[in-house]
């Protein structure tokens, strides 16, 4: 399920992106460092990584905007640094700093965007994926922060793309408005739009992501779905309970039969009983701690 290329294996020609031996030097610095990578059409592929570890390096070389040193890519069968403008008509991108402060209101902004494409979604109705129908005749700058990144996506998603890049899209959004975007998301995926997302959120990834991917010091640490990643569902569960006025803990590979034992052991309820796996924050740190 979660297969990633090995290095030297061929461009897989059905794979939305697909990535060989991708290298970046920013002069004698090695950004990228043979990055190999698949994303299937239709996933929604989280990427993970500390900062500077290569993610916005990568996502640009993809999207076309940044020249490579070394490797193949192919992002929807084109190669991104020859993209044809046909090619670059299928692409969505919301870009870390966006729209911001046009003195246009957001639905210019949105109909503006629409006029570049041949086949745009309807403006308003774009407005209502993303919520801003209320602020469509809003001059941008008067937005707040959260209602620009909601623009971004708006301007990310007028020309209907096969595939979306999202670059750190809820940075700065509060809990309501991220779960409204996500929702959005999944929406999008629902119409089978393919997205590559750059996150620092965890549970955004754990949330949105069929699969998520570690990058740090420009390699890939590792491709899984978020519930597989680093291990994560064969570790051992700890079941923390209390006894005795004590708190006390046990590390079980069986968590279910522990659980049993102990309530054969209660009257009622086990006390303050809790049954935890590892987090993907918890697999996330080991691994970018072991790559340092
Ligand atoms: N134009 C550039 N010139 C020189 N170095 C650069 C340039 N762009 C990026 N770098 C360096 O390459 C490394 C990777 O940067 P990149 O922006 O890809 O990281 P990132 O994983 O997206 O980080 P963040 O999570 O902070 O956005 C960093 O060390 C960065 O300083």
């Amino acid at each position: 399920m979660a297969a990633r290329p090995r290095p030297g294996d061929p461009l897989d020609p059905d794979a939305a992106i697909s990535v060989r031996g991708l290298v970046k030097r920013y002069g004698d610095f090695t950004a990228v460092d043979g990055l190999d990578l698949d994303i299937r059409r239709g996933e929604i592929f989280a990427l993970l990584g500390p900062n500077g570890a290569g993610k916005t390096t990568t996502v640009e070389i993809c999207e076309g905007y940044r020249a490579r040193d070394a490797g193949e890519v192919r992002v929807l069968g084109e190669d991104p640094a020859v993209g044809s403008r046909a090619w670059k008509a299928r692409l969505g991108i919301v870009l870390q700093s966006g729209s911001g402060d046009s003195q246009l209101t957001v639905r210019e902004l949105v109909g503006a965007q629409a006029s570049y494409y041949a086949d745009p979604r309807d403006a308003d109705e774009v407005l209502e994926l993303v919520g801003l129908t209320e602020k469509a005749g809003v001059r941008a700058k008067l937005l707040s922060g959260g209602q620009r990144r909601r623009l971004d996506v708006a301007l990310g998603i007028v020309g209907r793309p096969t595939l979306l890049f999202l670059d750190e899209p809820t940075t700065g959004f509060d809990p309501e408005a991220r779960r409204q975007f996500w929702s959005l998301i999944r929406s999008l995926r629902d119409l089978g739009t393919t997205m590559l997302l750059t996150t620092h959120y965890l549970d955004e990834a754990e949330a949105l992501a069929d699969r998520v991917g570690v990058i740090a010091g420009g390699r890939l640490v590792e491709v899984a779905v978020p519930s597989a990643l680093g291990g994560r569902e064969t570790a051992p569960a700890v079941v923390t309970w209390t006894e005795d006025g004590a708190r006390r803990t046990e590390a079980t590979a069986t968590p279910t039969a522990f659980v049993a034992e102990l309530a054969a052991r209660f009257p009622g309820e086990v006390p303050d009983l809790a049954v935890a796996r590892p987090t993907l924050e918890d697999v996330y740190l080991r691994m970018i701690g072991d790559d340092r």
